[in-house]
Parts: structure tokens; C-alpha cells; sequence
């Protein structure tokens, strides 16, 4: 089962690339067994070309001990670790520095629904976190980072299933799935109406989000009429 995983951790980094997401190591992916309680996370600082399955990292979710691999998991692996923890529906986490996304994380700015190809995986505009404060820097960051992503979903009501992604202040997007390949996926599209939102905005400055209608038609189209999810 663990060597399974391993290999799915491996493709979804390696999709990373594959898809324009990462320069250098600037991001990273894991996945779950919740009957074991044991996190596979990507290894840090591992370039891309070089990874193998063996490279994969396994680490006890509760204390993210590590219990398989001989490099060091990923210097994000405590905020993987609070999102499992957080939300028991989620089976794959994705971290990357994706350009536009991360233009939007440092601006500080949700990126609104503007258009079906942000409602077909988006239930709503994807929230950019506050500002960490000093003490939340210092003390645990990667685990800091991942409370107020927590907390930026849990205040804005938002189901973290219907949107899938956050971008946290001043640093990059994280976005989740029920396996690794959904969160790959949710991330691919994350960055697409994040490049497109940047100049859908520059033609028309004062752009208004879709209609509640066609945001509705399109994201309950594809995820089932039973699926409400989203913002209150
Ligand atoms: O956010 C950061 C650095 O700012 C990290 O995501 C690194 O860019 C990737 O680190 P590893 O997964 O290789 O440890």
C-alpha cells in the first residue's frame, strides 16, 4: 500500500513541472493512508529530474515523526500535516509558487469568480489569508501557516471541498484534493484564472463577478446537483 502511494506522490510532483507549476523545487505534493495515520510527502530540496519512488518521505501525521525515507521530508510537510488533521475529507495536498497564483498571494487579493472556467472548480472566489503575525513566524511557521489557512476557510464559511485552493499572504497557493491528482488538478486551474484574471481585470477594471446562476450551473454541473457546497 505505502509503495503505492509513493508512486502517486511521485507522478503528482513530477506533474508539477510537467504542467509549468514549479521552478527549481518550489513546491511540493503529498497524500495520505488515514487507516495508518501516516502522511508521503515529497522530499526537500530534491530536484525534480532526480526523484524516485524511494525518495518519498512517510511521516506519522499526528507527530510528523518520520517513519520511512532517508531525506528529510518537505519543509512544508507541518502545514500538510494541520490540513490533514483539520479536514478529515481531504486525501491530497499541493504547494507550489506558481507565478500568477502567487502574484495574487503577494497582492494580498481573493481571486474573484469571474468566469465558468474558475466556477467549474471553484464554488466562489479563492481567499488569499491574512498577514501572518511575527509570533506565528517565529514560532512553528509551517505549522502557523497551515492554522490560518484553516482559519481563512473556517471564518469565510467556506466548504473546503467546494473550494479547493487558498492563497496564503505574502507567500504562494496551496490547494487540496480528495486524492493528490485532484489537488494537481485543482492547482492547474488555479493557475489558469489566476493568469487570466490578472488581464480579464486590466480590460475591464471594474469587472463583476458571474451571476450566482451560471456559477451554480457550472461548478453543480460537474460535482452533482446533491453537491451544494460553498460560501454562505
Ligand atoms: O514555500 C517554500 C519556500 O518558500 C517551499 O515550498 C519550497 O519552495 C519547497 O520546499 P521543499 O518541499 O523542497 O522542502
Amino acid at each position: 500500500m505505502l509503495e503505492q502511494l509513493k508512486q502517486q506522490v511521485l507522478e503528482a510532483n513530477l506533474a508539477l513541472p510537467h504542467y509549468g507549476l514549479v521552478t527549481f523545487t518550489w513546491g511540493n505534493v503529498s497524500t495520505i493512508d488515514r487507516q495508518q495515520g501516516l502522511v508521503v510527502i515529497k522530499p526537500s530540496g530534491v530536484s525534480y529530474e532526480q526523484m524516485q519512488r524511494d525518495d518519498m518521505v512517510v511521516v506519522e501525521l499526528e507527530s510528523g515523526r518520520v517513519v520511512e525515507g532517508a531525506k528529510r521530508p518537505s519543509s512544508d510537510t507541518d502545514t500538510h500535516r494541520a490540513l490533514y488533521l483539520a479536514w478529515p475529507d481531504i486525501g491530497g495536498i499541493v504547494h507550489t509558487h506558481s507565478r500568477h497564483a502567487t502574484i495574487w498571494a503577494q497582492a494580498g487579493r481573493d481571486i474573484p469568480a469571474w468566469g465558468t472556467t474558475h466556477a467549474d472548480d471553484f464554488y466562489g472566489a479563492v481567499p488569499c489569508t491574512r498577514k501572518m503575525t511575527d509570533a506565528e513566524i517565529k514560532e512553528r511557521y509551517e505549522w502557523e501557516t497551515g492554522q490560518v489557512i484553516i482559519e481563512t476557510l473556517r471564518d469565510r464559511e467556506i466548504d473546503p471541498l467546494a473550494i479547493p485552493a487558498v492563497l496564503v499572504n505574502s507567500h504562494g497557493p496551496f490547494c487540496w484534493g480528495k486524492s493528490a491528482d485532484d489537488a494537481v488538478h485543482s492547482a492547474v486551474v488555479l493557475e489558469e484564472v489566476a493568469y487570466m484574471g490578472i488581464f480579464s481585470q486590466q480590460l475591464a477594471p471594474e469587472l463583476p463577478v458571474m451571476q450566482q446562476t451560471l456559477l451554480d450551473k457550472h461548478y453543480l454541473r460537474k460535482h452533482g446537483a446533491g453537491a451544494y457546497y460553498g460560501q454562505k
